[in-house]
């Protein structure tokens, strides 16, 4: 492509060269990856700032910069007002603007995203529509998967990968938008038929100055339904019992269909029947009843399913093809997964890392526990530090027995991170921190008697554990079992 099309895409650029001779052969925003004839794009990052690596992008061949600062180079300059909203322009507009023609649910909340976007993965299977998911887990076209470094992706992998999914014929693409990716610009250009919002709680105030820019990050997605002017029905589907509904409803101009339990809502779950093997209850929608007997466990499945049943429903789905994906539906990697060799006792591994989820998930597990319960839990490093002494508390809350132990330390002192969750905490309260993840487990399993539950969260389907800038191989599933095995 033409350097001077691509740049069509952003009003105003300044340059200090002729540049109508430039052919592009593909954009690159990481100086490491520059191929020859293309265009590199200096980000200032958390960490360094792209402007930086200008000498090391052109000797790996770009053909020119794109720059918000004064760089010197030996290739033309296009100097813009700010690199990370043209990295966005420019990656829609150099992959032929995807979002456009490919039909997109986004999804933001603190938690449940990724578990609303496998429900919606399941109902657009079941109506044989082939489905492309982008979330924390990876990324999956068709039954391809491919590994993902975040939950959304930067600007210019999220635009290839639309396109690889258009080529590969994806009817419909559904992913998690996270509020670092609103806050960033990750999304700019999407061009989104339905937004869904799960919920909001207290996490990731390590990034977000409170909680109130943190709602604020969550209502770009909905500020942005609708654009693009396609001209088409967008909708904004809401979780009507959070105290955020309101605000949200208000940052979008599009149609809006709302869920709930408690608040009347256009969609609703009545008589609900919480069991220790799944959960039934009545959906009540726009365009009919009918009862669901889902495999998932606990209340805030209960929502899950309310938002993706939503979603569904606007996207003319038929609701009996909702009924038979919601049964379907087995569970999600790493997420309320049992771990099972025929032991006396429930170990269930989960991916709760936020205040609400633990609370949410233990008070699920003290339900239905026919004996005593043990959570091993802990708090990543480098991570919000405000909500490590209230997951204690509720670890507390609920268990018969906690242990404190690491998530992902990253650069942070395991023992400080413990050290901050249990400063709080009274002395006889029967807890134990066992700083090593594979000891705690392993002392959970060996403790445990019959009938008793251990809750392994925080980590859920991840297969490491990241201490320092070393990610080890680590899986709680595997450890659990093995525990399980010596001990029986
Ligand atoms: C805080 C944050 O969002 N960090 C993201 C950010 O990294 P950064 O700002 O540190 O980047 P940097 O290393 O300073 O680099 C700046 C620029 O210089 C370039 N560079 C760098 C080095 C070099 O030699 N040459 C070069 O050109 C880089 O390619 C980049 O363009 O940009 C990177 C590239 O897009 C992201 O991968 C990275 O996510 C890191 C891995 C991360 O941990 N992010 C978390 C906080 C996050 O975003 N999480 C949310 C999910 C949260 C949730 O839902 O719970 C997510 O969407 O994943
Ligand atoms: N609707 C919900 N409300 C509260 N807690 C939930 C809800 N759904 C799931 N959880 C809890 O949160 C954990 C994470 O769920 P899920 O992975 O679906 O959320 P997420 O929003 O994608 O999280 P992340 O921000 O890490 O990507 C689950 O393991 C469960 O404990
Ligand atoms: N997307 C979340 C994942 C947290 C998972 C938990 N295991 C941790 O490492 O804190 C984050 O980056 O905050
Ligand atoms: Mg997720």
């Amino acid at each position: 492509m033409k350097l001077i099309d691509l740049l069509g895409c952003i009003p105003f650029y300044e340059t200090n060269d002729d540049i109508a001779h430039i052919e592009v052969s593909g954009i690159e925003m990481d100086s490491r990856k520059v191929e020859s004839g293309n265009l590199f794009v200096c980000i200032k990052g958390f960490t360094v700032d792209g402007h930086d690596y200008v000498e090391q992008a052109v000797q790996n061949g770009a053909s020119a910069v794109i720059v918000d600062q004064e760089v010197h180079s030996s290739v033309p300059i296009i100097k813009v007002a700010n690199t990370s909203r043209a990295l966005s322009m420019l990656g829609v507009k150099y992959y032929n603007n995807p979002t456009v023609k490919l039909p997109l649910i986004g999804i933001t909340g603190t938690n449940g995203k990724t578990t609303v976007t496998y429900l919606l993965e399941t109902i657009f299977n079941e109506y044989k529509k082939k489905t492309g998911v982008i979330g924390t887990i990876h990324m999956k076209i068709g039954n391809e998967t491919y590994p993902v470094a975040n939950t959304t992706p930067d600007a210019l992998l999220l635009q290839k990968s639309f396109k690889k999914m258009l080529d590969q014929d994806v009817d419909q693409a559904i992913m998690e938008v996270s509020s670092h990716a609103l806050v960033q610009g990750r999304v700019y250009g999407c061009d989104y038929d339905i937004a869904v919002f799960t919920n909001l709680s207290q996490d990731h105030l390590d990034y977000h100055k409170d909680i109130d820019d943190y709602l604020r990050a969550k209502s770009l997605l909905f500020a942005q339904l609708g654009n693009s002017y396609s001209g088409e029905d967008k909708y904004a589907v809401i979780n009507e019992d959070d105290a955020s509904s309101t605000l949200l409803k208000e940052s979008t101009a599009q149609h809006v269909i709302t869920y709930g339990i408690e608040n009347s809502a256009q969609v609703m779950a009545s008589n609900i029947k919480l069991g220790a093997a799944g959960t039934t209850f009545q959906l009540t929608t726009p365009v009919g009843e009918l009862t669901i007997q889902s495999k998932l466990i606990g209340m805030f499945n209960v929502y899950n399913m309310l938002a993706a049943s939503a979603a569904a429903i606007v996207s003319d789905i038929p609701i009996a093809h909702i009924k038979t994906a919601l049964e379907k539906m087995e569970g999600v990697n790493g997420r309320f997964e049992p771990v099972n060799e025929g032991q006396s006792f429930a170990v269930i591994v989960d991916y709760a890392h936020t205040p609400d989820s633990l609370d949410n998930v233990l008070q699920t597990v003290k339900e239905f526990a026919e004996n005593r319960v043990f959570v091993v839990v802990g708090c990543g490093g480098d991570r919000d530090r405000t909500k490590r002494p209230l997951m204690a508390e509720i670890a507390l809350k609920y268990a018969d027995h906690a242990i404190f132990t690491s998530d992902n330390p990253r650069t942070e002192d395991p023992q400080e991170i413990l050290d901050d969750m249990t400063n709080g905490l009274h002395a006889n309260e029967d807890y134990q921190v066992i700083v090593d993840r594979r000891l705690a487990i392993q002392y959970a399993v060996e403790h445990a008697k019959a009938g008793d539950v251990i809750l392994i969260a925080g980590k859920g389907h991840e297969t490491y554990q990241q201490i320092g800038n070393v990610k080890y191989d680590f899986d709680d599933r595997e450890i659990a079992r093995q525990a399980i095995l010596a001990k029986e």
